[in-house]
């Protein structure tokens, strides 16, 4: 028999088409429940480092759409892990492999609840990261220093990533646009 995961995740594409919207470029590609269907499916792909840039990875909880206005995500935030260009074919692999595997392995203990998700982004100025919580508020601050903690010892950084809340982002964009 397959091995159960704890939750149902649903991996998304996104690939940057200059014509289509942002939400339209977001393509869901598969779901799985089980350890050897997520292997099947990670084995299947184009590793982080050969997508084009621009492209991206989502892997989040099936029902949760990778994208602030989700209904999971929008009082959320994002532990953002931003590599520089040569990082790419030395870490992002990995890293984003780990990143998966913590994901799916519910490695954050009791704060596994409070994990929507996780973003590659593939960029010319440099490869991002993005590790997705519900809550970015205060009631919640706990459990997102612990999931820090645990993405950092996991990946090996040195310094501890910035965390951002997603309605700070999304104001950002807002202004820029
Ligand atoms: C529903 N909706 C439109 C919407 N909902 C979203 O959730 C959402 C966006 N739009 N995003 C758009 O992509 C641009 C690049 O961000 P980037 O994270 O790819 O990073 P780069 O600037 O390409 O490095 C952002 O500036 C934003 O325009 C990003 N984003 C997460």
């Amino acid at each position: 028999i397959k091995h159960p995961l704890h939750n149902k995740w649903t991996l998304w594409y996104f690939e940057n088409d200059k014509n289509k919207g942002w939400e339209e470029n977001q393509r869901e590609i598969t779901s799985f429940s089980t350890v050897e269907d997520f292997w099947c499916v990670f084995n299947h792909i184009k590793q982080a480092s050969d997508l084009r840039v621009g492209c991206d990875y989502s892997l989040f909880k099936s029902g949760i759409r990778p994208m602030w206005e989700d209904e999971t995500n929008k009082n959320g935030g994002r532990w953002l892990i931003s590599l520089d260009r040569k990082q790419r074919s030395s870490e992002l692999n990995a890293f984003w492999l780990e990143i998966l595997l913590c994901l799916i392995g519910e490695a954050f203990d009791d704060y596994s609840e409070d994990i929507c998700g996780a973003v590659v982004n593939v960029r010319a100025k440099g490869d991002k990261i993005g590790i997705w919580t519900v809550d970015a508020s205060r009631s919640k601050s706990d459990g997102i220093l612990s999931i820090g903690e645990i993405v950092k010892n996991a990946l090996g950084l040195k310094v501890t990533p910035p965390y951002e809340v997603h309605n700070a982002s999304a104001a950002r964009v807002s202004i820029k646009l």
